[in-house]
């Protein structure tokens, strides 16, 4: 099948998220097949000897002839693919050999009557996910896709379910706000891309006041279910971050753009009760009966036939896959170029030193 100019774009994308240096070589001709695809044979008057750099990318695209934009369209994605699964074999090969052994303190993973719960685990921090717990929680996702699990559950541990990006994660990056964000753009597609491909009933426990990231993805959640002291709260725009997770494009889908604007623009706060008005929250449950109600629930529909519940989970989402892996891509390719790094900062700086500047 011919690469449509989607899937240019998605290759487009792709590139910047390369995790190696392809080297020079291979970069001349990712240039090269850019410009045919896009401009056609080269056309442009020969660099002069000296200019060693624009005469070495003039060669390469002046080599490539007459070769038809749709084929250098072809060869591009085709070699941005193969760059993609040569960076990313090798450590996921390792990553499976010594991660499976790992215990992890700050993600619990346990399995009962067919669910399997990925608990967030670190109540002092309001359960703020770290680098790790992103890896952890990419690693549980994989394993129950292909263990016995009916359905994967996540909830959080104490008055919290989650406060989102553990916003001291890539602060202390050797090479500083550049390659922070180049490892968190990396980081977070690829978590992303865990939950957008899990196959089986995924159900958010929404035990307390939710933020950031950990709201953003309840839309690619199949069930919500809220205590009525769960709050949502996205505040992108305050910490200067671009929404994540697909919010971009399930957010107006499920409430509508204005009230998806309103929180991933505007961060207003929402209550479970609102959440549930607008389509995001599947029952809110009183706090008293809230555990009891929710579990009981759940241990029901974990009994349905899990084939049939897979299947039909795939026939519902196959559609949107494709456009939910660019939407991702897009949004991480984003965070990189676009993101206003000083303002960034800023707000960093503002949340880390909020409580000696109240002291004051
Ligand atoms: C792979 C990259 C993905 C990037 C995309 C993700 C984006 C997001 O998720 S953006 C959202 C980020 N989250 C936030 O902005 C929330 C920040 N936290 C707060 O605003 C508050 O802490 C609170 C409202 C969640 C709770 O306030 P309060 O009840 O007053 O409790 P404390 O502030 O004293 O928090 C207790 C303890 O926990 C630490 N903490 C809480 N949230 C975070 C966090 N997100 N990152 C890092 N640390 C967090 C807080 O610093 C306190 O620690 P100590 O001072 O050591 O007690």
């Amino acid at each position: 099948m011919r690469a449509s100019q989607q899937d240019f774009e998605n290759a487009l994308n792709q590139v910047k998220l390369l995790k190696k240096d392809p080297g020079n070589e291979v970069k001349l001709r990712l240039y090269a097949l850019y410009k045919q695809a896009t401009d056609g044979p080269c056309n442009m008057p020969k660099p002069g000897m000296l200019d060693f750099v624009n005469k070495a990318k003039w060669d390469a695209w002046n080599a490539l002839g007459s070769l038809p934009k749709e084929t250098a369209r072809q060869n591009y994605v085709d070699l941005v693919s193969s760059l993609s699964s040569s960076s990313e074999a090798p450590s996921q090969g390792k990553r499976g050999a010594d991660e499976k052994a790992r215990e992890s303190k700050d993600i619990l993973v346990t399995s009962e009557d067919g669910i399997t719960k990925i608990t967030f685990n670190r109540p002092t921090k309001k359960n703020a996910i770290t680098s790790q717990m992103y890896r952890d929680i990419i690693l549980a996702l994989k394993n129950a896709s292909t263990d016995n699990t009916v359905m994967a559950v996540f909830t959080g541990t104490g008055d919290y379910y989650c406060s989102g990006n553990d916003l001291t994660n890539f602060t202390s990056a050797t090479g500083g706000i550049e390659e922070a964000a180049s490892n968190g753009a990396v980081l977070l597609r690829d978590f992303v891309n865990s939950f957008i491909d899990f196959p089986k009933p995924l159900v958010a426990v929404v035990n307390g006041p939710a933020v950031g990231i950990s709201v953003t993805l309840l839309g690619l959640f199949d069930g919500v279910f809220a205590s009525d002291r769960a709050t949502f709260h996205t505040p992108f725009s305050q910490l200067s971050q671009f929404p994540e997770a697909c919010s971009t494009y399930m957010f107006p889908k499920i409430m509508g753009p204005t009230k998806a604007a309103e929180m991933l623009l505007f961060g207003k706060k929402l209550t479970a009760r609102e959440a549930w008005a607008q389509g995001l929250v599947t029952e809110v449950f009183p706090e008293s009966t809230f555990e009891t109600e929710v579990w009981t629930r759940l241990k029901t529909y974990a009994k349905l036939p899990p084939n049939v519940m897979r299947i039909s989970k795939e026939l519902i989402r196959k559609h949107e896959k494709q456009k939910l892996y660019t939407v991702n891509a897009e949004k991480c390719a984003a965070a990189l170029e676009r993101m206003p790094r000083e303002e960034y900062a800023k707000a960093l700086r503002n949340f880390l030193f909020r409580k000696a500047k109240a002291k004051l």
